[in-house]
């Protein structure tokens, strides 16, 4: 695993993604959002629709009753006024004939005498039979001395044969008594010729019905459906529970789904109700949100592609950049190795020539530039070409390992530097260090060698030992300080050979006169 993290480009990826999740959720919500408006405004132009229609066709019956009624009224008004046994029947036929004749909504128009027989008849044809007298309208009317308009369940008329709603009036003598029953019979084929005049798509349905529930006429039509009860139906109950309205609704007759509107006619007990069914309504809606759903999910596929590309473009770079990472991490590893092979010895393990000589000049110049001691101790193995010869140069690499490592060993502080300075010769540089601390180090390593106890046949003393020369910087600026040192401490060195070996000395600090000797023995 190498340094620096993959989190960036984890995060640039998860971005993306959710990036790409966000627009397609966006698409999806305004595509549902704007449908879900098509579906309220489609809802609303139907339910609007429809309770025109159904306000139309309303005042339609009304206005149609009501031509019917007003030519009951003057026909009960003549027969009161000159009374049923002074009236010109005649005159009578003409004029319920003439009625007929300008309203096309009329099928026939009747007066009726008090025993039901036919005073009047608008016909031309003959009724099929004599007396009326068990009528539903000519009992109501005999029963109800209630002056205003009756209407009647459908029938199939005994005259013409077609189906028929009665309107009927009832007639008074002077003094209040029943007098007969004057009838005008409404065409239903008026009403569905007007009716298929509107459109109402495949499943639409209009119906006009008696208050109760009674069918009058239905489209689509159906012929035993008319005079049929659907006052137990949804429309029924709205309309009693809730009054005139629109509404989705089931229909009873043909189980459909519908947006109902009905209301009572204004003047009769009458009730109309039209419907555009549910599927007709939203066929279009459909339509239309098969569309968005086909163009929203193309979008999706789109940018889910590019999501892809996008995403995996971040992979390749995020591994290229992994990979640059390693290569860059191996290479500094190896420059590091490089560095430290190149500034350190292969014998002894301690840092090489030129790692000594960049110490010594770094530390020369952090010495004057912050006027801090610093000592320099050369360590030369004494007697050592006889060693070589004894022993063998094999032998002498040895000792020169193992004096490398008592050397290493005898460093007072992390900060000083170990180094072979060149065949037999240990340089140790010692910042921050004035001339008694460093004869005291050189001292250490001194005894550590004899105490290693390298046996030396060549030697006076019978075993290995070094001689040392010690240095110290004098406080002030030198213009050549590393060499200056290097000679002050080669020099305490060859004092130090030259008086007898297998002891210290040390140079006056470098830059001054005066010297001080420190041998083995003191
Ligand atoms: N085995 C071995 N010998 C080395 C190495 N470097 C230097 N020498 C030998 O160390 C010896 C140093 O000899 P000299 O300079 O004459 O000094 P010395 O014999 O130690 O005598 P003094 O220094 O006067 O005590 C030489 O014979 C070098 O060949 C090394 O890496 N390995």
């Amino acid at each position: 695993m190498t340094p620096g993290g993959d989190a960036p480009a984890g995060n640039a990826k998860r971005n993306a993604i959710l990036f790409v999740l966000l627009v397609a959720l966006t698409l999806i919500g305004m595509g549902c959002w704007t449908l879900w408006k098509a579906r309220v405004l489609q809802m609303e132009e139907a339910s609007t629709a429809t309770a025109n229609m159904t306000k139309a066709l309303s005042q339609h019956a009304d206005d149609t009753f009501r031509a019917a009624d007003s030519m009951l009224l003057g026909v009960v008004e003549r027969l009161e006024v000159d009374g049923m046994a002074g009236v010109s029947l005649p005159r009578l036929h003409n004029l319920l004939k003439a009625s007929v004749a300008q309203l096309s909504s009329l099928e026939g128009m009747f007066v009726f005498d008090q025993e039901g027989r036919t005073m009047v008849n608008a016909l031309s044809v003959r009724p099929a039979r004599a007396g009326n007298a068990d009528r539903e309208y000519f009992v109501y009317h005999k029963a109800n001395l209630d002056q205003s308009a009756h209407v009647g369940a459908p029938t199939e008329s005994l005259t013409t044969g077609r189906w028929v709603v009665p309107i009927s009036r009832r007639i008074n003598h002077p003094d209040g008594t029943f007098a007969g029953v004057v009838l005008a019979t409404v065409d239903m084929a008026y009403f569905r010729q007007f009716h298929q005049s509107f459109d109402i798509g495949a499943n639409g349905t209009i119906l006009l019905a008696l208050d109760d529930g009674t069918v009058l006429l239905r489209r689509p039509f159906k012929a035993d459906l008319v005079g049929a009860n659907v006052g137990k139906g949804p429309v029924f109950t709205q309309l009693r529970a809730n009054g005139p309205g629109t509404a989705m609704l089931q229909s009873v007759v043909d189980q459909v789904v519908r947006v109902y509107s009905y209301e009572h006619v204004r003047h009769y007990p009458l009730v109309v109700a039209t419907a555009f069914a549910k599927d007709d309504i939203f066929a279009g809606w459909q339509q239309e949100a098969l569309q968005t759903a086909a163009v929203i999910l193309a979008l999706i596929a789109v940018l889910s592609g590019c999501g892809l590309h996008l995403v995996r473009q971040i992979s390749v770079r995020e591994r290229v950049e992994a990979e640059l990472r390693d290569a860059k991490y191996t290479l500094e590893r190896m420059n590091r190795s490089l560095e430290l092979l190149s500034l350190q010895d292969s014998l002894t393990g301690l840092g090489n020539r030129r790692r000594f000589d960049l110490a010594l000049q770094a530390e020369c110049r952090h010495s004057m530039r912050h006027q801090t001691p610093l000592a320099l101790v050369m360590i030369d193995v004494d007697h050592f070409k006889r060693y070589n010869d004894l022993y063998g140069h094999p032998a002498g690499d040895e000792c020169l390992r193992r004096i490398g490592a008592a050397v290493s060993a005898a460093r007072g502080r992390a900060s000083d530097v170990v180094a072979r300075y060149g065949g037999e010769e240990i340089a140790v540089l010692l910042p921050q260090t004035q001339a008694a601390g460093a004869l005291a180090a050189a001292e250490r390593v001194r005894e550590a060698v004899e105490a290693i106890a390298i046996q030396h046949a060549g030697s006076p003393v019978g075993h290995v030992t070094v001689s040392i020369g010690v240095a110290t910087l004098a406080q002030g600026e030198h213009p050549d300080a590393p060499a200056l040192l290097l000679r002050e401490a080669d020099r305490a060195l060859y004092e130090a050979k030259a008086a007898g070996r297998n002891q210290v000395r040390l140079a006056a600090p470098a830059g001054r006169v005066d010297e001080g000797i420190l041998t083995a023995d003191n």
